[in-house]
């Protein structure tokens, strides 16, 4: 007769039981770190959005998580020759390209006050006809208030409302100016600066160093800025005390009323040496500006209503003939923007912004 093999021991039958439960717990340890779950100091978009919805003092569903308030705009750019000399981006060929755009105040509140706000912006959004896409977001500073992505994640949380006075706790930001010099010159600049009495007369800066590639393969480490056609006039002191919290939009409205509003798109030629992967330290003045093209603006219109308002300006949205540099504040800035979208267009699909239901309406009288 065969010999019917001998049940497995208690103490085996224990044994294998154990390396099974082993196995199912490192995969599913395995799955919780690959999905980023796993709790770390690493600095995520997911934390770094946090950071700054706590900065913000609060949660302004359905609105962006930093220029929250904004307008939209819409027009068109003309390319220049110069500018297909340096890049092979259709735009700069193209007689005219639409684009839609938003101006914004830097801020997390959707209700922020124009003449309160130190740092404008204009975000742009250009679609060349072959179908390729080129997003841009600039600043009215000439320079970025911190040198890495660390450093102004941690400039974040110093300006973080103290719970007990609902204001950033000024020591606490003092030292960290002083200890960050990049802060300390952005803070010399926003003291400082001119205010410019409207949207049309202030330039916007790029900052992040990106890429140009022409036709022949060359490739050239650029930044660039929107410089405004319209002259430059500085609101006084008084008249920014007396300025209402919506100028800006006001102004703007006026002021297209008249007709176009015009910005030179001039880059800044990067030389060997120059600081590439820092958007806080300014390329020397004596660097080649060559004038690429002009940013037409033409209409205007309320974000609520605006196609502009579920438009993520990623600055790594481009198209052939421009790439990102080294710069690690610009993949941060991809991710982070990805984050704050998400999540305020999830707000919206769950009618964040939806109208105040109409009143019912009264029964007639019997
Ligand atoms: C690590 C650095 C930065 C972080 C974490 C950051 C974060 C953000 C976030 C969360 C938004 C809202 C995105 C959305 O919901 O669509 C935003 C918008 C914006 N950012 Fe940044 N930002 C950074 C650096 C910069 C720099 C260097 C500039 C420009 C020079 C800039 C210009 C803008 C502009 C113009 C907008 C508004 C775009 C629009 O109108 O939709 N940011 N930023």
């Amino acid at each position: 007769m065969p010999h019917s093999p001998s049940p497995p021991s208690p103490a085996r039958r224990w044994l294998s039981l154990l390396a099974i439960a082993a196995l199912v717990a490192a995969l599913a340890a395995a799955f919780v770190w690959a999905a980023g779950w796993w709790p770390t100091d690493r600095l995520t978009a997911q934390r770094f959005t946090d950071d700054i919805q706590a900065a913000n003092g609060q949660v302004y569903p359905g609105f962006r998580r930093a220029h929250a308030k904004g307008i939209c705009v819409s027009g068109w750019f003309e390319g220049s020759a110069e500018g297909e000399a340096l890049s092979m981006a259709r735009v700069f060929a193209q007689e005219r390209t639409p684009l839609l755009g938003r101006m914004s105040i830097g801020g997390g509140s959707p209700y922020g006050l124009d003449p309160q706000a130190r740092v404008r912006s204009m975000a742009l959004q250009l679609i060349a006809d072959d179908g390729q896409e080129w997003r841009m977001a600039m600043n009215s500073f000439p320079f970025f208030g911190a040198a890495t992505v660390a450093e102004f994640d941690e400039q974040t949380r110093a300006g973080t409302p103290d719970p007990a006075t609902g204001k950033p706790d000024p020591a606490r930001v003092a030292a960290f100016r002083a200890a960050h010099p990049a802060a300390q010159r952005f803070a010399e600049w926003a003291g400082s600066a001119p205010w410019p009495t409207s949207f049309a007369n202030t330039r916007y800066n790029g900052v992040n160093a990106f890429r140009f590639v022409n036709e022949s393969g060359q490739m050239r480490h650029v930044r660039w800025s929107m410089v405004p056609r319209a002259e430059f006039a500085a609101l006084t002191p008084a008249e920014r005390e007396g300025a209402d919290a919506g100028f800006l939009a006001a102004d703007l409205d006026r002021r297209l009323a008249a007709g176009p509003l015009r910005w030179d798109m001039v880059v800044t030629v990067a030389e060997a040496g120059d600081p590439i992967d820092d958007p806080s330290q300014p390329w020397p003045d004596a660097r080649q500006q060559v004038s690429v093209g002009t940013v037409v603006i033409e209409h205007a219109v309320p974000q609520a209503d605006g196609a502009c308002r579920d438009v993520n300006f990623d600055p790594l949205i481009l198209p052939v003939g421009v790439e990102g540099s080294s710069d690690p504040i610009l993949a941060a800035r991809s991710a982070v923007y990805s984050v704050s979208f998400n999540r305020r267009l999830s707000e919206v699909a769950h009618g964040a912004l939806a109208a105040p239901a109409a009143p019912a309406p009264k029964e007639d009288a019997p």
